[in-house]
């Protein structure tokens, strides 16, 4: 199921976009990393390459910018000869600057879509594959301390649900899924900028309801998203209490 498969994970530098590529590369993966913080990127890089050797490239990639985020693709086709996965991972919470983290989380996840599904689908020259997007718990809820990352995951889920209903996509291969965890230790939810959120205060209540999961806890949902090639479309919450596909919501 992993070994020889070729992923691209954006947001690789560092935090859940590293450990998925972590993972992918354990199981005999072939991963393309990428993140916008060059230098941290550096470091994963130099990191994998000692341990995976040639089944890890790196490519510095802003997904905000097309142009940057085609050449991934385009290096890791060349590189490797195929795609078979893409982890659109990379993410902000910026409640001051919305518009780039609307640009970041979503449209950075739209681009990454569809350049997956232009690589992947059987129609056009790929083999099929899963396009799994990072979305949220904030995907699912409303959360009054960060409403545009709160639209940006509703976005990703509406996306992410939409395509994986098109037969063009279906049929040729292609699987969608989106995972929703609350809250993971990683550098994002630290209290460490006030433009993340709208009522840092707010935040802290949340994620004493919630807790703080490690990021192990996110790593068999992952797994399992990938292995079970009957998975198109779901959206899976992921709190301490476990993992939840959500039902479809009914009008
Ligand atoms: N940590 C958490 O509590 C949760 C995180 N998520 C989502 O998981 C994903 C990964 O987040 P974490 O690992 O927690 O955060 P993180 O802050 O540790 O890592 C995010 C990575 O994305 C990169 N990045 C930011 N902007 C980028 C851009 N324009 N282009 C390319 N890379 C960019 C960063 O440099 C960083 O390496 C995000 O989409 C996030 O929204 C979802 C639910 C909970
Ligand atoms: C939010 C940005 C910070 C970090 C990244 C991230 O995506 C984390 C999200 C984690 C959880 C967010 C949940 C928010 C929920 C709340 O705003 C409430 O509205 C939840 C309300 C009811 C929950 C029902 C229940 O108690 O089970």
């Amino acid at each position: 199921m992993f070994s020889g498969r070729v992923a691209v994970v954006t947001g690789s530098a560092q935090g859940l976009g590293k450990v998925f590529s972590g993972v992918l590369l354990e199981r005999g993966s072939k991963v393309c990393i990428s993140d916008v913080n060059q230098s941290e990127l550096e470091k994963t890089y130099k990191e994998f390459k000692s341990k995976y050797a040639e089944n890890v490239i790196s490519q510095q990639c802003d997904v905000t910018d097309s142009e940057q985020l085609k050449e991934v693709f385009r290096k890791t086709k060349d590189t490797y000869g195929q795609l078979d996965l893409v982890v659109n991972n990379a993410g902000i919470v910026n409640e001051k600057n919305w518009q780039q983290c609307i640009d970041v989380n979503l449209n950075g996840t739209i681009r990454g879509t569809m350049l997956g599904m232009e690589y992947m689908r059987k129609d056009k020259g790929g083999k099929g594959g899963l396009i799994l997007n990072m979305s949220s718990l904030a995907g699912i809820f409303p959360v009054n301390y960060t409403p545009a990352y709160a639209a940006s995951k509703h976005g990703v889920i509406g996306y992410t649900r939409s395509w994986s209903m098109h037969p063009d996509v279906v049929n040729n291969g292609v699987r969608l899924v989106c995972l929703c965890p609350a809250f993971v230790d990683t550098d994002m939810i630290k209290m460490d900028d006030d433009s993340k959120f709208v009522g840092t205060d707010l935040a802290q209540q949340v994620i004493e309801k919630f807790g703080i999961m490690s990021t192990d806890h996110i790593i068999p949902v992952f797994v399992n998203a990938i292995e079970d090639e009957e998975n198109n479309g779901s959206v899976i919450s992921i709190t301490l209490k476990g993992a939840n596909k959500i039902p479809l919501p009914m009008p």
